[in-house]
């Protein structure tokens, strides 16, 4: 095989304690990842002259910052392959949204081209890798949904149930290290070991001072919760709320569109990409 399309879903963050800062600066988390129905899509092609090129440019991001080039050549030098990739993006997910955009499109990458090039390496090889693009990126490179310790990396993989979700888009785009860096935020949430384990509801850290600081999140997060528990996903921008199903979504959704944008997608504890990765080893192989 030598072209591969795959999609690279986004994740939310059902709920996010912050419960230390390590010495580099990092914070350590507690929070549960769950996969969204709903993201980008990659069509990789192979390329014999070991060449990596992107030929969709995304605004403001320069073609060799891209998560999607540094995660190929990444790939490429530690595999030490002399193959290399042409790479399309139909880019769907908001930037700046929490929602994992480049970490996933950065974890699709290192799955379709360790694919592509015939690698041997595993899973915890490739998270290992994905780690040191971002701390979100090991989470979608294993994809099942997970409770995770330290800044994201330590994952247990959980079974949540898989909720319709209605997600609003504030149209800002929340700057990660800004959040992080806030004085105000609270880095004392006492860790799950301490205390019971959330049932389901709990709460993002994060979401007080985004709010403070972003009076779109707050909007969106009135507007949604006139409906439902409504709360931020990472550092944000996006904020999300439950429903048992797709036809309440949507009516919500239709409710609130004359303010909001947004989008309605199915909660997922196992990846489109890894479903779609697993039908093309059973094809392959049938
Ligand atoms: C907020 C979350 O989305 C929750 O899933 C992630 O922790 C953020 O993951 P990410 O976007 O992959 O973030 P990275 O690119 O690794 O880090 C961006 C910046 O955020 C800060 N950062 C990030 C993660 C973390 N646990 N502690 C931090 O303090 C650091 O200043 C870092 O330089
Ligand atoms: N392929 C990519 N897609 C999106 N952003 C990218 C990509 N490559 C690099 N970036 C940069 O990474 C930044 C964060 O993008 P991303 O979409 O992952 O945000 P996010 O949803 O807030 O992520 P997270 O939840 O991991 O914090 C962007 O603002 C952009 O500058």
């Amino acid at each position: 095989m030598t072209t591969l399309t795959l999609p690279a879903p986004a994740k939310l963050n059902l709920w996010l304690h912050i419960i230390g800062r390590r010495p580099d600066g990092y914070h350590e988390l507690e929070t549960v990842f769950q996969f969204l129905d709903h993201g980008d899509e990659l069509s990789f092609a192979l390329r014999e002259d070991g060449v990596i090129r992107l030929h969709t440019e995304i605004e403001a991001v320069p073609h060799d910052s891209n998560l999607i080039v540094r995660a190929a050549r990444k790939l490429q030098e530690q595999s030490g392959t002399r193959l290399g990739a042409d790479i399309w993006l139909t880019k769907v997910l908001p930037m700046g949204g929490g929602i994992g955009g480049g970490s996933s499109d950065a974890a699709t990458t290192l799955l379709a081209l360790a694919h592509l090039w015939q690698l041997d390496w595993d899973e915890d090889r490739l998270a290992g890798l994905g780690l040191t693009l971002g701390a979100d990126v090991p989470v979608f490179v294993r994809g099942h949904a997970a409770f995770a310790q330290g800044v994201g990396e330590q994952l247990t993989p959980v079974d949540p149930i898989e909720p319709w979700y209605v997600v609003l888009v504030p149209q800002v785009s929340v700057s990660t290290v800004e959040i992080f860096s806030h004085p105000q935020l609270t880095r004392d949430s006492l860790p799950l070991k301490m205390r019971p384990v959330p049932e389901g509801n709990s709460r993002n850290d994060c979401q007080p001072v985004v709010e403070q600081s972003y009076p779109e999140v707050r909007n969106a997060l009135n507007s949604l919760g006139k409906f439902t528990e409504a709360r931020l996903t990472g550092t944000g921008s996006c904020v999300f709320g439950a429903f048992p199903s797709k036809a309440e979504a949507d009516k919500v959704l239709a409710l609130l569109s004359a303010t909001q944008t947004g989008f309605v997608a199915k909660g997922s504890n196992v990846s489109m990409l890894h479903r779609k990765l697993q039908s093309l080893v059973k094809k392959s192989s049938a």
